[in-house]
């Protein structure tokens, strides 16, 4: 008899598509654990998020964190829905578990999968495949600012949202986009900055990049600034292998590179604390998607990869690979939601995963 290894794993669906796309997600990883005989999820799901907020008036309890830091890690949807401010709902719920987890480091890759169309004609010409790195603690995110400064009067009022940028903070996801560039086929990183126009923050975050630079000395470099990045993006992608930037200027640039791959359903992300004090969150790039939201045709794409970067943190690597290589299987088959030119339910998409995940054990 085998002993079977079971992962706890804290469920976050939350708004929207998140609640579509999580569910099968979840299908997907029971399969994989089933195949493996060697581990097991036990899902724990917690109903956080808008309709929480409507009767609580906040998007999960006051001990959620306390809740949520027994887990092994936590699979999250999507958060944003209509009846709550944006800025409530996410600092309520993703940042408020992101910040105080210290998920420094967001991992977002660029995948570009078989049959599905990419707007860029260049990747039918060449092999496109990047990672940006986002730094996930500090910069545009600081949460630093605020309104309502007294006595300047009606018409007048002014608004300040200040940008963090601490040395350590800078060094530590620089030294993480260096160590995860020394794992990959082409070893360089490229820095996205705006120095010529912020001159403390991104000249100090220059500085840092240019001194750890010099402990990778096997590793290319580059800096660009962030406008001429988003046009890299889209007229060289060739040239791109880990993509290190700030808060803000990744959030964008990882829309705009899921855009380029076919769309943002297809994104993956893992929000990680590399030091393992608290539990790592795994979640698609995109957002709750209210304009399809509850019509079951949300691509689950993003959010299934999404399971497969938790299951490499859990140091599952030959499975993570094999719910890739399931993924690419159903798109190459044309099983593809309609974002990306198909007519296939997400039902129908992660049905078609997770046969090819057992066309895949009977084959070998
Ligand atoms: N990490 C998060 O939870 C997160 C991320 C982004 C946005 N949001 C929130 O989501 C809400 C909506 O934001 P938005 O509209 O700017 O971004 P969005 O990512 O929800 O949607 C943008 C576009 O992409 C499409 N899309 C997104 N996911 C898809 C999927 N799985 N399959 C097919 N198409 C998909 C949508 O239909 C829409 O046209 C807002 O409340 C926002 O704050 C949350
Ligand atoms: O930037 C955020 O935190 C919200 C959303 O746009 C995301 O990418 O997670
Ligand atoms: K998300
Ligand atoms: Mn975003």
């Amino acid at each position: 008899m085998t002993t079977e290894h079971t992962y706890r794993v804290a469920v976050i669906p939350a708004d929207g598509v998140g609640k579509e796309v999580v569910a099968a997600g979840c299908r997907v990883l029971d399969a994989v654990a089933e195949q493996s005989r060697t581990f097991r999820f036990e899902w724990t799901e917690f109903p956080w998020g808008s309709d929480y907020y409507a009767k609580h008036g906040r998007m999960m309890p006051e001990d959620g964190l306390e809740t949520l830091r027994g887990y092994d890690a936590i699979y999250f949807g999507a958060v944003g829905w209509e009846t709550v401010p944006d800025h409530v709902s996410l600092w309520g719920l993703r940042l408020n578990i992101t910040q105080n987890f210290d998920q420094w480091a967001n991992v977002r890759p660029v995948t570009f999968l078989p049959g599905v169309t990419s707007p860029l004609r260049k990747a039918a010409e060449v092999e496109l495949d990047w990672v940006v790195v986002r730094e996930n603690s500090e910069g545009e995110y600081a949460g630093l600012g605020g309104r309502n400064l007294s006595g300047r009067g009606p018409g007048n009022e002014v608004a300040l949202q200040t940008a963090l940028f601490t040395e350590k903070g800078c060094e530590r996801i620089m030294r993480f986009a260096f160590d995860l560039a020394r794992k990959r086929r082409v070893k360089k990183v490229s820095s996205v900055t705006k120095s010529n126009a912020q001159q403390y923050g991104m000249v100090l975050w220059d500085e840092v990049f240019a001194r750890v630079a010099q402990d990778y000395p096997d590793v290319a470099t580059e800096s660009v600034l962030v406008d001429a990045m988003s046009a890299k993006f889209v007229l060289h992608p060739e040239d791109l292998s880990v993509v290190v930037a700030s808060n803000l200027n990744a959030d964008i640039l990882s829309d705009l590179g899921s855009a380029l791959a076919g769309s943002l359903g297809l994104a993956s992300s893992a929000n990680l604390n590399p030091d393992g004090r608290f539990p790592s969150m795994f979640e698609p790039v995109h957002g709750s998607a209210p304009d399809i939201a509850g019509l079951g045709v949300a691509n689950p794409i993003g959010q299934i990869s999404s399971g497969a970067l938790m299951l490499e943190h859990f140091g599952l690597a030959a499975e993570a690979a094999r719910v890739e290589a399931a993924v690419r299987g159903a798109t190459a088959a044309g099983v593809r939601t309609r974002d990306i030119g198909g007519n296939a339910t997400t039902d129908e998409v992660t049905t078609a995963v997770v046969e090819a995940l057992q066309r895949a054990v009977v084959s070998t």
